[in-house]
């Protein structure tokens, strides 16, 4: 029985036919508000080293949109397909977040966009951004990673990007409100600064915003509506990337990290937390198959964990178990 403290442990729930989906790149993960689980996957189109020249332009863009319907929506108990949307939309897509309403929030880091799509509309309700031209202004963003609405204000919070390192505020319909962030100066990152703000949590009860600082191997929170920054959660145990985060109320932060550089001692794997206290409580990998390059998290109040992957092209269920000495009282 591996280590991990208090009663907290979770496992993968082998149960789940996610494994074997036959989709394309899993590049996001939410809940709606029925707690069906949405996946937001790339089709037969791959993130490779050709697909941006030096200046982050899409280089395939002569391919078409993805024809499949990259947004579906699956019981989250066995898998099957309730719903899908989001066909000849996109060309690369990355970030995906439910609202409290069930519209899907996206982003395309071909397109260098962020989408609000209805559940059940075909044109797009918001887009932001300019097609296919990536910037760093107010109206371009380069390679957008996620984007998350806080249910109170309805403010939108893009964590912009591969090739931007910020985080912009929309008001809740789309204009710009104000940004934070900086580029990681050489030597030690300092709060603020960002390599690849790669996912976000919104924590709406406490009114910050954390994101997962992917090269930096951090996750650094701030309040949402100045933008200060509150604290930083890092562990040697996450290594040197740290790819997403989700939050659930109650207190929890779920986590997962990159494939361990040659030679590092770090594995991947997830990771869950006590959000006030920073700790790790427990720590965990798949049964079947491996993690590749997990990409994507989402955890539910019942503290039920996806984890989507990239390279897998997996989606796996875990979900909270007793300990086994609580058993035995
Ligand atoms: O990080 C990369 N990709 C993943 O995050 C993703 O696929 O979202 C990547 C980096 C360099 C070249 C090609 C892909």
């Amino acid at each position: 029985e591996k280590e991990h403290k208090g009663d907290f442990h979770i496992e993968e729930a082998v149960e789940w036919p996610g494994l074997d989906l036959k989709l394309g790149q899993v590049s996001g993960l939410a809940l709606d508000p029925e707690n069906n689980l949405v996946v937001f996957h790339r089709g037969d189109r791959v993130w490779d080293e050709n697909s941006f020249d030096s200046k982050f332009v899409y280089q395939q863009r002569g391919l078409g949109p993805i024809e499949q319907n990259t947004i579906i929506v699956l019981n989250p108990s066995n898998a099957k397909l309730l719903h899908s949307t989001g066909k000849s939309l996109f060309y690369l897509p990355h970030g995906l977040s439910v609202d409290k309403n069930g519209n899907y929030w996206v982003t395309d880091v071909a397109l260098h966009q962020v989408f609000k799509l209805g559940a059940n509309d075909k044109e797009p309700l918001l887009i932001l951004g300019v097609p296919l031209q990536p910037g760093s202004d107010k109206n371009h963003f380069c390679q957008p990673t996620d984007v998350a609405v806080d249910p109170i204000t309805g403010s939108i919070y893009v964590s912009d990007g591969y090739c931007n390192s910020r985080i912009i505020q929309f008001s809740p319909n789309g204009l710009y409100v104000m940004q934070w962030g900086e580029e990681t100066s050489l030597g030690r990152p300092r709060p603020g600064q960002f390599c690849i703000p790669h996912s976000l949590a919104l924590i709406p009860d406490l009114s910050q915003l954390c994101v997962a600082d992917r090269e930096n191997g951090r996750i650094q929170c701030f309040r949402l509506e100045t933008g200060e920054f509150t604290r930083e959660i890092k562990h040697k145990a996450f290594g040197r990337e740290l790819f997403a985060v989700s939050y659930v109320p109650g207190g929890l932060l779920f986590a997962v990290n990159g494939m361990p550089y040659p030679g590092e001692a770090e594995s991947v794997q997830g990771f869950v937390m006590n959000f006030s206290t920073g700790e790790i409580i427990d720590n965990f990998i798949p049964l079947r198959k491996s993690f590749e390059m997990p990409h994507d998290i989402v955890a539910s109040e019942d503290r039920t964990v996806f984890v989507g992957d990239v390279h897998a092209k997996a989606v796996w269920k875990f979900a909270s178990v007793e300990n086994m000495e609580h058993r035995s009282v």
